[in-house]
C-alpha cells in the first residue's frame, strides 16, 4: 500500500540533461517516466511540476543584463517544453498524461483549471503543471508548493540532485550529514537551502510536508511513496 494517495512530484529541470550540457537527455527522461509509472501502478495519484533549468535559467548565463521578468517568462516557457516532452514520453510508455499551463498558450496546451486538474487526477491521469506559477520572480519549487496545496496533495516530493537535506550544502561541505527528518522551524533556524524560501513558507503555512530525495537514485521515488526510509522528510 502506498503511504500517500496523492502526491505532487517536483522534478528538477536540470536533472533532465543527464550527462549532456543542456537540453533533454532521452535515456534520462525515459527512466524518470518509468519511475513515475511504477508509483501510478501502486494506485497513487500523481501531479508533476517540472523545472526549466536545463533549457533556461532566468537568473543566469545568457540572461545577464536582461530584464528579470522577461528572463523569468523565458524560464516559464522552458518548463512548458519540458512538460510537453515529459507528457509525450509518458504517452510512449503507455500512460495518460495531461499538461496544464499557468500562462495562456492555448494552441499548445490547455490552461490550468483547478477542477479539471482534480478530475484528471481522480481518473488516474498524470497531470503535468507547466509554466510554473505563471508569475515572474517565482520558481518551480514555489509552483510545486502552490499546486500541491491546491490539489490537496499529501506531500510535495522534491526529486533533486542531492539525496536529502544536509546539515550544510553537501556540494560545499564534505562533512555535511543528511537528516532523515527535520521540522520546518529547525530548517529555517539553521538556514538550510533546499527549497526556495517562498516555497518553504507556503508548505509550512499549509502544513504540507516536503520529502527531498535523489532524482538519480533508481527506485527512490517508489521507496518514498511506499513510506520507506529514503531522503529527508521536512515536517511541521
Ligand atoms: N542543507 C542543504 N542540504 C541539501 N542540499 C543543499 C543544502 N544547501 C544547499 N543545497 C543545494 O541545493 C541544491 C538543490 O536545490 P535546487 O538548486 O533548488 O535544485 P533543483 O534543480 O532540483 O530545483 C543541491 O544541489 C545542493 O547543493
Ligand atoms: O513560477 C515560476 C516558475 C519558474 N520561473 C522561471 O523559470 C525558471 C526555471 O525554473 P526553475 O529554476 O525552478 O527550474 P529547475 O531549478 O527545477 O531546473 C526559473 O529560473 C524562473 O526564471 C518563473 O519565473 N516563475
Amino acid at each position: 500500500m502506498p503511504a500517500y494517495k496523492r502526491i505532487l512530484l517536483k522534478l528538477s529541470g536540470e536533472a533532465l540533461m543527464g550527462d549532456d550540457a543542456y537540453g533533454i537527455n532521452r535515456a534520462t527522461i525515459v527512466r524518470m517516466v518509468r519511475e513515475v509509472q511504477e508509483v501510478t501502478q501502486l494506485g497513487c495519484e500523481v501531479a508533476v511540476v517540472i523545472g526549466g533549468g536545463n533549457i533556461f535559467r532566468g537568473v543566469a548565463g545568457g540572461s545577464v543584463g536582461m530584464d528579470r521578468a522577461t528572463a523569468d517568462y523565458m524560464g516559464m516557457l522552458a518548463t512548458v517544453m519540458n512538460s510537453l516532452a515529459l507528457a509525450d514520453t509518458m504517452r510512449q510508455e503507455g500512460m495518460t498524461a495531461r499538461v496544464m499551463s499557468a500562462i495562456a498558450i492555448d494552441q499548445v496546451v490547455e490552461p490550468y483549471v483547478r477542477p479539471k486538474a482534480l478530475q484528471y487526477l481522480e481518473e488516474g491521469k498524470v497531470v503535468v503543471f507547466a509554466a510554473g506559477t505563471g508569475n515572474p520572480f517565482f520558481t518551480t519549487d514555489t509552483a510545486a508548493a502552490l499546486r500541491g496545496a491546491e490539489i490537496g496533495a499529501q506531500v510535495v516530493l522534491k526529486a533533486t540532485k542531492v539525496d536529502g537535506v544536509y546539515t550544510a550544502d553537501p556540494k560545499k561541505d564534505a562533512a555535511a550529514t543528511r537528516y532523515t527528518n527535520i521540522s520546518f522551524d529547525e530548517a529555517i533556524a539553521k538556514n538550510l537551502q533546499v527549497l526556495d524560501a517562498t516555497a518553504f513558507a507556503l508548505c509550512r503555512d499549509q502544513k504540507l510536508p516536503i520529502k527531498v530525495f535523489s532524482i538519480f537514485k533508481p527506485g527512490a521515488l517508489k521507496r518514498v511513496v511506499m513510506g520507506e526510509d529514503e531522503g529527508t522528510l521536512v515536517h511541521v
